[in-house]
């Protein structure tokens, strides 16, 4: 049977939800992954470190007893986000990160930053406290295609502001366009991007092949084969930039499949098996370990993993469907689909 053993992986951009919908989906990574940063665009968003905080022990809280699953917490960068927050950020030692989402780029992004210049104090403080910068880079101009939004922040938005802070240390999240491939390669050391499982392994083809696929709907949206493959390459190159950051993001499924549904993949319940094939795909499963299990930790200072996970090649079901608290239920990216690699569980 062919194995794959590597370092226990983290998981850099992921959205657990609250509630009795968070208890639902906090084990499907948990199960796998030793860290993840815990995106902040709950409803309300968390806007403080007190509100970071109490929302860790939440999570906290719902985990077996005998987990080591270690969540690490952002803040939601809104136009008035106090600069004193970043300095308790920075002393907690548990909230790690601020996240930018422009606002209306994407779900719960309503409270979002609405144009950088307004929050040039924050990050002159995170530069100088060393509290990385996660972005949503897509602009949110209307009269913009959908498939340039990404492309174009980082044109108006992200190189001026990169200028401004050239030591502030930004992730560009969930990239999907050779032009961020290409960016984030010709940047220095500071800025770094996570790649998902779901880009590296569709196109928009997959949105529509034989109908429309809601499942598929996530932002920034699906791009070109050309795209995915920059995006495969990045991601197998071997380059430190480049990390492991699923995005997975439930949605109930009635808020789905409807007339306007919710954009987000929901991929944790396979998600390292995703990457695996994705990696195998590329004919490069040894690199997997350093974009899954080190890179993000050594963008983010923080120690490697020391525990291992083992991957065999078992082909098994992903389940239709799974509870989502308060009698929902989310359906998981290939759903009712065979997945080709299986954790093996000790
Ligand atoms: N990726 C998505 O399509 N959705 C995310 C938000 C985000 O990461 O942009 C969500 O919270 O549902
Ligand atoms: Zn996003
Ligand atoms: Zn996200």
């Amino acid at each position: 049977m062919v194995q794959l053993t590597l370092t226990r992986p983290d998981d850099w951009h992921l959205h657990l939800r609250d509630g009795t919908a968070m208890a639902a989906v906090v084990t499907a990574t948990a199960r796998c992954f030793a860290r993840a940063i815990v995106m902040p665009n709950l409803k309300p968003p968390i806007l403080t470190v007190e509100q970071a905080l109490a929302y860790r022990e939440r999570i906290r809280a719902v985990l077996a007893p005998n987990s080591r699953f270690n969540p690490l917490m952002t803040l939601y960068l809104t136009d008035n986000l106090p600069a004193g927050e970043i300095v308790k950020a920075r002393a907690s030692g548990q909230v790690m990160a601020v996240k930018y989402y422009p606002a209306g780029a994407t779900t719960h992004s309503e409270w979002g930053v609405t144009h950088w210049h307004r929050v040039t104090t924050v990050l002159e403080t995170m530069q100088t406290q060393g509290i990385p910068l996660l972005i949503h880079g897509e602009v949110t101009d209307e009269h913009v295609d959908i498939f340039d939004r990404e492309k174009f922040f980082i044109e108006q938005v992200l190189e001026p502001l990169l200028s401004d802070f050239p030591a502030l240390k930004v992730v560009l999240e969930h990239i999907t366009t050779q032009e961020a491939v290409e960016y984030v390669q010709d940047s220095n050391a500071n800025l770094a991007a996570t790649i998902t499982a779901h880009h590296l392994l569709m196109n928009r083809n997959d949105l529509f092949k034989g109908g429309i696929h809601p499942h598929h709907y996530c932002l920034p949206i699906l791009k070109r084969e050309q795209h995915r493959q920059a995006l495969l390459q990045a991601a197998t190159s071997g380059n430190p930039k480049f990390f492991l950051g699923t995005d997975s993001a439930p949605h109930a499924r009635a808020n789905k499949e409807t007339t306007c549904g919710c954009a987000g993949i929901y991929t944790a319940p396979a998600a390292l098996e995703l990457y695996a094939e994705a990696f195998e795909q590329a004919q490069a499963l040894d690199k997997l370990e350093g974009f899954a299990s080190f890179y993000g930790a050594d963008f983010y200072n923080l120690p490697r993993n020391q525990d291992k996970v083992t991957l065999t090649k078992q082909p098994w079901q992903m389940p239709n469907q799974f509870e989502f608290g308060d009698s929902q239920v989310v359906v998981p990216w290939r759903a009712g689909i065979t997945i080709d690699w299986q954790q093996v569980h000790e």
